[in-house]
């Protein structure tokens, strides 16, 4: 079940209220830049969504630079977006937000 393809119009339901998160021109991925007061903030987050991560067996694509964080997620298994992406969006934006 969680791995099932969402289609664009579900992907687009998933992300009313989502704060921030942007859906690909092809629907197969969401993204979003998180900006922190620093460095240490910026990686005590991605400290935090790691082991979230491992717990869910769903692993973000990021890449950090000192204060910035950028997150795109899908899904390998159905090459596109499933609602594993969208758990994964909702936590990170929960831990952002403290
Ligand atoms: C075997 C293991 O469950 C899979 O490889 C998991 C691991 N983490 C994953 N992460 C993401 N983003 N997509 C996946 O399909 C995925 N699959």
């Amino acid at each position: 079940m969680a791995r099932e393809k969402l289609g664009r119009e579900a992907a687009e339901a998933a992300l009313t209220g989502l704060d921030g998160w942007v859906l690909a021109k092809d629907a197969g991925s969401i993204s979003r830049t998180f900006t922190f007061k620093n460095f240490s903030e910026a990686f005590a987050f991605m400290t935090r969504v790691a082991l979230a991560a491992e717990k869910m067996d769903h692993h973000p694509e990021w890449s950090n630079v000192y204060k910035t964080v950028d997150v795109t997620l899908n899904t390998h298994d159905v090459g596109g977006l499933s609602v594993l992406d969208i758990e994964m969006a909702k936590k990170m934006n929960r831990y952002f937000g403290g």
